[in-house]
């Protein structure tokens, strides 16, 4: 049965933050993320993670790219990884990224990592030993294609995010069906958002749910990086993960609505959803200050 996601539904899963918290309650969240190449994707995810309310953000990133990303960051921790002569994530950056999983509330894999061999043998790792939520996005996704049944072995149902081009590559199925969403998550126990036009989120035990915010305007590379921020970060503080990826879609495109309604659909960026994200989180204020 399909659901269709709206304001209302949203506002009944985003819970009040207590007077009384500290960053500790808010969860801590691990990105992996970025290579020489792709700093951009690193920084909107991290930001997105930020904006989407998290205690701490730790960004996790090969050393070539972060000299870059230190600078542009300053909320979250960012951290250097060893990597190889390619600019991505070496082997040798396995022990300390195992290492800062085992403190992390959520985990994002992918955003802007690259491809290579080390990468993929990263992201399986990572998959089989870390015990949080994972939210496996871009380049995270593509590392599974020769290696898709590690997702089975998950502690818990990973939530892969991809667009069309990414499911083909990881599926093989070009423009899939919604029973064929449905049954890719139930087979492989995941959580599975397909981006697009009306982004769809297929739970493992059948639920379907579509998005009907957002617009043509969030069709620019960045725009993807800032959802997987969002949706890690709500993982972080402790939310249902389909409950996580219900809101983050809804939130995330209506950000960009706004932006659209801001800024137009031509000359919005994916800089303008973290913008604009705040405005729309300010009804989840419960008291005025
Ligand atoms: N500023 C940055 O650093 C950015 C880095 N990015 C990173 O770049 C890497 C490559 O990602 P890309 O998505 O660009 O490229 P991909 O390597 O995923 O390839 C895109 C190809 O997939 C196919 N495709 C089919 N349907 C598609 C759809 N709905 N959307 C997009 N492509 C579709 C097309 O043939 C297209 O040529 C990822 O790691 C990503 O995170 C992007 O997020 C863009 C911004
Ligand atoms: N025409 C559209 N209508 C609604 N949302 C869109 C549209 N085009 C793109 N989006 C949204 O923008 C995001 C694009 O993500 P993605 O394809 O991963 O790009 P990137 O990885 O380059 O950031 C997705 O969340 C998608 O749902």
């Amino acid at each position: 049965m399909m659901t269709e996601l709206d304001q209302s539904y949203v506002d009944r899963i985003i819970p009040e933050r207590a007077a009384e918290a500290n960053k500790n309650d808010f969860g801590r969240v691990l990105c992996v993320c970025g290579c020489a190449g792709y700093t951009g994707a690193a920084y909107f995810a991290a930001q997105g993670a930020v904006r989407m309310g998290s205690g701490v953000v730790t960004l996790a990133t090969p050393e070539r790219a972060w000299p870059v990303l230190a600078v542009k960051l300053n909320e979250p921790v960012v951290r250097p990884m060893p990597c190889g002569a390619d600019g991505m994530l070496s082997r040798e950056a396995l022990p300390a990224l195992l290492s800062l999983a085992e403190k992390a509330d959520a985990l994002l894999i992918g955003c802007g990592l690259g491809r290579s061999y080390a990468v993929a043998e990263i992201v399986v790792t990572l998959i089989e030993n870390a015990k949080c939520q994972i939210v496996l996005d871009a380049d995270g996704i593509n590392a599974l294609t020769a290696h898709k049944d590690i997702l089975r072995q998950a502690a818990q149902p990973v939530i892969l995010t991809p667009h069309a081009g990414e499911f083909a590559r990881l599926s093989g199925l070009e423009n899939p069906q919604q029973g064929e969403l449905t049954l890719f998550a139930r087979k492989m126990g995941c959580i599975l958002l397909y981006k697009g036009h009306r982004t769809l989120i297929a739970a493992p035990d059948g639920r379907l749910y579509r998005n009907h915010s957002g617009n043509p305007g969030m069709a620019k590379g960045g725009s993807g990086d800032v959802l997987a921020g969002m949706l890690v970060s709500l993982c972080g503080q402790g939310l249902d993960p389909v409950d996580a990826a219900c809101a983050a879609a809804w939130l995330h495109g209506r950000a960009g609505d706004m932006a659209a309604n801001a800024r137009s659909e031509y000359g919005m960026t994916p800089g303008d959803l973290l913008h604009f994200l705040p405005d729309l989180l300010k009804r989840y204020n419960t008291r005025e200050w």
